[in-house]
């Protein structure tokens, strides 16, 4: 932790000496200044002295200022570092905070803009730490399989061995990928209902007219193609859980008799004449608003204050500090095993590169990145060339296949599809050049398969999507 009980300590990296002279008389009173005149004198003194903060020139008679930033980049807890541009030179002000810089000061300047500047940085220092050690102290950086230390996380932790005794539902809002389903299934894991079933159900994974079915169950003849009758997830989580996912995507119609079953605990499967009692705990989740779901109209508003009795937020990944590399660890070494590589760590700039990028598509895209990184790469230390552009770049580039690495859903997404079979595919009609998207999509993948020597991961990380949608997929063609 920065001990500024004594007075910060500041290098000052500056060639030319008036303005060196300049500089330290603006902070002597306040900060203990040691100055370099040269890009190897500083780095010679960073190495052998302590500092708290660097401000340095850009133009230095033997690197640049930016060449010294990347340098204590590459420590692995780099100082916080103020570049001083010449006036207009908006391109290295980008560049330096692309490269971590903390702030920049654009010459000439006034001691007090250098000052705010300084103190400002010093003290996100010291909150960083403070919340560094706070963390530290709650000495839970996983909760089930949950991966996570940060202080949002800690929160979540709390909440769900709170809720989990009670029956109360719970609601679960959050960005797509933030692990609603795993804090569903912790919830459930902590509950009394531990030894009973845990169900889950993807509203959105099912067509709409099938989904009544696939929640209440049908008899047999309850519609075209029901040979049998079968049970639904209602009577399966009979004793246990009942997770409902992506719930906002559920029809008005169903809304209402979803209502009557959480009300009176009893339901009628498709097509039959009797109910059915259960008991059954809820958890439901929403990568949308809810409320303004139910103010356009698209959820009824008896059934949001139903649901919404505990309401459980999971962080968007880029607010949970440095668990994008705590999980990003754990999945390296998971993924090593899997594939049978050597990995053994990321290099300090991919650490940094991992703690910086936004996650757009929060862990699921972590988990991707990183199938993909260890799939098409081998070496003891993952290093930043291992990366896809987009996360290289910190997400300034190549938008289309961060998206795809973003929004690749995992097999728990993806392979809860109605039991019956009955979304298979039908065969195509021949149309002059248009055919079925799905018959592209097989061509393709088939494709990578062969030019992959029949390694369906391989192919999978280089079409940038999981290698179980290949697989469900190719299920779906068998099934034609
Ligand atoms: N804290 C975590 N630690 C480790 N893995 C996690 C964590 N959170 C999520 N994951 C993994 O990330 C992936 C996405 O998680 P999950 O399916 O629970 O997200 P979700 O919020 O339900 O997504 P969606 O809204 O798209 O349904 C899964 O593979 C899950 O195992």
């Amino acid at each position: 932790m920065p001990d500024y009980q004594s007075s910060p300590r500041v290098l000052l990296v500056e060639d030319s000496a008036s303005n060196a002279l300049v500089y330290r008389s603006y902070l002597e009173a306040d900060y203990s200044v040691v100055t370099a005149g040269t890009g190897s004198e500083a780095l010679e003194k960073l190495a052998s002295q302590r500092f708290d903060l660097v401000l340095t020139d850009v133009r230095l008679p033997d690197m640049t200022g930016l060449d010294i930033l990347d340098e204590i980049q590459r420590t692995e807890d780099p100082l916080p570092v103020v570049v001083m541009t010449a006036h207009g030179s908006v391109d290295v002000v980008v560049d330096s905070m692309q490269r971590g810089a903390s702030d920049f000061l654009s010459k000439p300047f006034e001691k007090a803009r250098l000052l705010v500047t300084l103190e400002n940085i010093l003290k996100k220092e010291q909150l960083k730490e403070i919340v560094t050690e706070y963390e530290k102290s709650f000495q839970r950086d996983a909760f089930h399989e949950m991966v996570g230390a940060s202080l949002p996380m800690q929160n979540v932790y709390r909440i769900i061995e709170s809720a989990s005794k009670s029956n109360a539902t719970v609601f679960i809002t959050g960005e797509s990928g933030t692990g609603k389903e795993l804090c569903a299934s912790a919830l459930h894991a902590e509950s009394l209902r531990r030894d009973k079933p845990f169900i889950a159900l993807n509203c959105a994974a099912i067509p709409k007219d099938l989904l009544e079915s696939e929640i209440f169950g049908h008899v047999k003849g309850a519609f075209t193609g029901a040979t049998g009758s079968r049970e639904g997830a209602a009577a399966r989580a009979s004793g246990g859980t009942l997770f409902l996912d992506e719930i906002g995507e559920m029809p008005m119609d169903l809304q209402s008799k979803l209502l009557r079953f959480i009300q009176s605990g009893t339901f009628q499967p498709v097509g039959a004449n009797r109910e059915v009692k259960v008991d059954v705990r809820f958890i439901c989740a929403t990568n949308r608003d809810p409320l303004e779901e139910v103010r356009a109209g698209r959820f009824r508003e008896d059934l949001y204050y139903r649901l919404h009795v505990i309401p459980l937020e999971m962080p968007p990944l880029r607010q949970r500090g440095n668990d994008s590399l705590l999980i990003g660890e754990r999945m390296l070494k998971q993924c090593t095993v899997e594939e049978n590589k050597r990995f053994r760590g990321f290099s300090e700039e991919v650490k940094r590169i991992l703690l910086d990028y936004s996650w757009p598509g929060n862990v699921r895209e972590l988990g991707n990145v990183i199938r993909n990184i260890v799939v098409l790469n081998d070496g003891e230390l993952v290093r930043p060339d291992m990366l896809p552009d987009s996360v290289r770049s910190g997400g300034r580039a190549v938008a289309k296949s961060s998206h795809a690495y973003a929004m690749e859903r995992t097999p728990s997404q993806i392979d809860r599809q109605p039991l019956n079979g009955a979304v298979a595919p039908q065969p195509p009609e021949a149309n002059g050049d248009i055919r079925p998207l799905w018959v592209e999509e097989k061509e393709i993948i088939e494709r990578a398969i062969d030019r992959c020597g029949g390694n369906v991961p391989r192919a999978a990380a280089f079409l940038e999507i999981s290698a179980s949608t290949i697989y469900r997929k190719k299920q779906q063609w068998e099934a034609v």
